[in-house]
């Protein structure tokens, strides 16, 4: 079978026709610009013949005829360009997976790249700044050696109250009727047995007897029966597997005890030296913990432009507060993203609040143009089981159906012992429940607010609903968007089209960032100023890909040009 290379070149002008003879493979020419004028393009085709003829041939090819031409620009795909850009997949939700013991490995972290993973979260609760140094250079070297865009989001401790290490186990299980000692002393001579630390200097003063304490939002449960100096009692109630540093929340007569959690900073000394480890690093996410208000996202941002003008990470804001939730508009316009962190938001609010906050906070985000993470106990008992519970396939099912933009494994792919199984379960539900949708032709109408204020924007963001509209109307198989900064990908990403859409960049930190967003397969190419040239480049990546084929009908968008075009793959 023959096999169709495409190229295109773009070149200075010159009164002659470059091109004077056909080589033997090449099929056709296209002369896309007048001559006249003072640059020329042309746009060829060629066909493999059986000869062996490669586009590293046609390349050289048109290289000579610049010679003899005087310049000549060749704007093929290179070697290096095909290999940056590996293959992709066309699932729309993105998937994150926290790493940890479990998935730190140069082998197990390329499991999980080639599982889908999307997104690594690096949870500064655990590990040492060293460790976190090796699985980011890890997942770097991936990224350059295999051609993924593996994006990196730090997350943060934040300051609330949480247990410290067990004494080095990677667990303790507690049931029921146990007496568990929680103490703000330090044991030099090794932890006591059914001990636990806690990290807040105050916690036996706050603590009443009669209050009920909370691990890990509720995973076990104690009862508190006795003060003595530092050191609380607890009987346990709910029996569980306490797990290193995990949260500690506190109840009274019914209602979260919070006025503490109130008064600690949002971000702690240690979480500002694990930012400066981040910017230092060149994360492309900080995630920040018990966001409260609006305030303390601005505070970060000044900080990373003062650490390092030129840096792009994004903050996503955490919601897993009461007082993210009472001023969460606020928040999600000051940020790049959110998080619904479903463990501790659940320690703060009744469980039965939490499926209607999910709806809401994914709604609102998706309204305000911000990507949207759901995260926390999708697959829960996979961290022990191989195969998930049908409630939790239905959860994610859900969370999948709001259209959220990433799913999020925690403790599943951080220690659990079926982490690329997990991933697996996460990748084959989103499919189904995409394609579900769509051969449902469910568009849902969801009403766009209009969210830029220059003028300049609306154009880009009238442009992209009306691509959007056109695309699931003609039923095109894809959407091309050429973007700088990303921003007008994000604008066809909020708008959920039933096709996919191809974002090319030049930058190689937003290629990472929008493999955050839902339905975008992003790509990083370099660009000419001819966007036929641009256009033949990326077809050409996309066919050698097996992403699109000739004959497609696509609808290119560009920032470059604020243009839309409809058309055919040659
Ligand atoms: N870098 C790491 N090193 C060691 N263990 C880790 C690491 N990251 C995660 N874990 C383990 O995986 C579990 C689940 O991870 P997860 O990130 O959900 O932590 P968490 O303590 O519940 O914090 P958060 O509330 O921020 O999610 C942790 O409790 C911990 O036991
Ligand atoms: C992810 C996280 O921090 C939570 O769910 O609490």
């Amino acid at each position: 079978m023959a096999q169709a290379l495409n190229f295109s070149i773009s070149t200075s002008y010159s009164p002659k026709p470059l091109i004077s003879h056909r080589f033997h493979s090449i099929s056709r020419f296209t002369l896309l610009k007048n001559p006249s004028k003072t640059s020329l393009s042309i746009k060829a085709s060629a066909s493999d013949n059986g000869a062996g003829t490669t586009v590293q041939d046609a390349v050289s090819f048109f290289a000579a005829a610049a010679d003899s031409a005087g310049s000549i620009e060749v704007d093929a795909v290179t070697e290096a360009e095909l290999k940056e850009n590996g293959f992709r997949s066309t699932r729309r939700t993105k998937l994150i997976c926290t790493i940890g013991p479990a998935t730190c490995k140069p082998e197990q972290l390329e499991a999980l790249a080639v599982g889908g993973m999307n997104v690594a979260r690096l949870n500064m609760c655990h590990g040492t700044r060293e460790w976190h140094r090796e699985v980011i250079q890890r997942l770097r070297r991936l990224n350059e050696e295999k051609g993924y865009a593996v994006a990196i989001m730090m997350d943060t401790e934040g300051s609330e109250i949480h247990m410290g290490d067990l004494g080095g186990a990677p667990s303790a299980k507690a049931e029921d009727g146990e007496i568990w000692t929680f103490s703000v002393r330090e044991f030099d001579s090794g932890l006591p047995e059914h001990t636990i630390i806690v990290n807040y200097g105050g916690f036996a003063e706050d603590i009443k007897v009669g209050d009920e304490l909370l691990v890990d939002g509720g995973m076990v449960r104690f009862e508190v029966i006795e003060k003595i100096g530092p050191d609380v009692k607890c009987r346990c109630t709910d029996p569980g597997l306490l797990l290193p540093r995990a949260n500690l929340t506190f109840w009274r007569d019914g209602s979260l005890v919070r006025e503490r959690n109130a008064m600690l900073p949002t971000i702690s000394s240690k979480d500002w030296l694990d930012i400066d480890f981040g910017i230092a690093e060149g994360v492309d996410f900080i995630a920040i913990s018990f966001v409260k208000s609006a305030e303390v996202i601005k505070h970060l941002r000044s900080y990373i432009q003062a650490r390092a003008r030129d840096s792009d990470i994004s903050v996503i804001a955490k919601i897993e507060s009461i007082d993210s939730l009472k001023n969460l508009e606020e928040i999600i316009i000051a940020s790049d993203g959110a998080m619904v962190a479903r463990g501790d938001l659940g320690a703060q609010i009744p469980l039965e609040q939490v499926p209607s906050e999910q709806q809401k906070i994914v709604q609102l985000c998706r309204q305000l143009n911000k990507p949207v993470i759901v995260a926390s106990q999708l697959l829960e008992s996979m961290i022990e089981y191989p195969t998930p519970t049908r409630a939790e396939v239905a959860d994610v099912s859900e969370a999948v159906r709001q259209r959220s933009d990433a799913l999020m494994l925690s403790g599943e792919s951080a220690m659990g012992q079926f982490p690329d199984k997990a991933l697996t379960v996460l990748r084959s539900v989103s499919l189904r429940i995409e394609k579900w949708w769509r051969d449902e032709k469910r568009h849902e109408a969801m009403e766009l607010p209009g969210i830029t204020s220059s003028f300049g924007d609306r154009i880009s963001e009238e442009i992209c609903n009306s691509t959007a509209k056109m695309a699931n109307n003609l039923g095109v198989d894809a959407i091309f968007v050429y973007t700088k900064t990303g921003h007008m990908a994000s604008l066809l990403s909020r708008c959920r089209p039933d096709c996919p859409i191809f974002a090319f960049t030049t930058s190689t930190s937003v290629r990472r960032r929008l493999n955050l967003q839902w339905g975008l397969i992003p790509f990083r190419l370099s660009f000419s100023d001819d966007m036929d040239s641009n256009l033949n480049k990326t077809f050409f990546l996309l066919k050698s890909r097996g992403m699109i084929k000739s004959g497609d009908l696509v609808i290119a968008v560009s920032d470059m040009l604020q243009s839309i075009q409809v058309m055919n793959v040659p």
